[in-house]
């Protein structure tokens, strides 16, 4: 079966495109973010905003954006990750990474599978550390394959916390379920942060923000609406965030339209809280997610 990878651009985004046998993935230069990613004629499997504005200096809405090397509002963030940062400007959610261009590195193609490489090895304002970052982006027969690589190239060992923040695509978030929590700890954000434990599959009912801890390896989300279930594999990650806005907080988004909520869900395989990344000198950590589908 044609493999193939094509530059192409998105408004102001220069993008690649990977197919293979009949999946197709875009990734854009800038974040090194994986905007969508669908395996024939099946509904996407990765879900992009309708909404979404492919615009210079702006995280696009939906995907994989990669947060690196903090996760979410860094004053949340272990004392020794805040400290790693140095700016006089307010620190960004999220991070350092997501708005700017990373450069292609590599490509490889053979008979079954394809392969990017990414490198964001770039200086980071108010971040001064010899951290490098590469993500590895392969599409092959059983499915996407992510791995985020942080090499500590300095003499200081260096806090990291990181996450693959994936927007999934789903019928109905009041129908879909995720697999693998069950008596997982986990923390409620919109409840002050309290620390609670997971009792069953996890179903919603309302807006839901929690960190869970302690993960498994395999976190499976059922979608009987789309008769299948995506499953997530994980290596270098102990911890998830479980992410979608509901009805008021979707009007507050950007590039996410009012409606968007019941049609997505974010799973973000995460290095977070009691999971964060101690890097010393010369040491480096992969971060991976594979996510294949099945018929249910
Ligand atoms: O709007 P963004 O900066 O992309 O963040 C989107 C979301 O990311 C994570 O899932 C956080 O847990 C949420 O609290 C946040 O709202």
């Amino acid at each position: 079966m044609p493999v193939d990878i094509q530059r192409i651009e998105k408004d102001q985004l220069s993008c690649w495109r990977l197919r293979n046998e009949d999946a197709e993935v875009i990734v854009a230069e800038q974040g090194a973010q994986v905007l969508s990613y669908r395996q024939g004629e099946a509904a996407p499997i990765i879900w992009l905003s309708e909404e979404a504005a492919f615009q210079a200096g702006q995280a696009v809405r939906g995907g994989v954006p990669v947060c690196w090397p903090w996760f979410g509002d860094l004053a949340r963030n272990p004392q020794s990750v805040q400290d790693t940062y140095q700016g006089s400007q307010p620190a960004p959610a999220h991070g350092l990474v997501r708005n700017i261009d990373w450069v292609m590195a590599r490509s490889d193609t053979n008979d079954h599978s394809v392969t990017l490489v990414f490198a964001c090895n770039r200086e980071l304002p108010g971040w001064p550390h010899a951290v490098e970052l590469s993500l590895n982006i392969s599409l092959d027969s059983k499915g996407l394959h992510l791995s985020l690589t942080s090499h500590n190239r300095g003499d200081t060992t260096i806090a990291l916390s990181q996450a693959l923040h994936t927007y999934f695509a789903i019928s109905d978030i009041h129908q879909v379920t995720v697999e693998g929590l069950d008596g997982r700890p986990y923390i409620e954000t919109l409840e002050d942060w309290q620390q609670r434990q997971q009792q069953g599959d996890l179903i919603f009912g309302g807006e839901t923000d929690r960190i869970y801890l302690d993960l498994p390896s395999r976190l499976s989300l059922r979608d009987p609406g789309l008769k299948r279930q995506i499953l997530l594999e994980t290596r270098g990650s102990r911890s998830a965030i479980l992410w979608n806005p509901w009805i008021a907080k979707a009007q507050r988004l950007s590039q996410f339209a009012d409606d968007a909520w019941q049609r997505m869900l974010c799973i973000e395989t995460a290095n977070v809280m009691d999971d964060v990344i101690r890097l010393e000198p010369s040491a480096s950590h992969t971060l991976s997610v594979s996510i294949s589908t099945e018929s249910i």
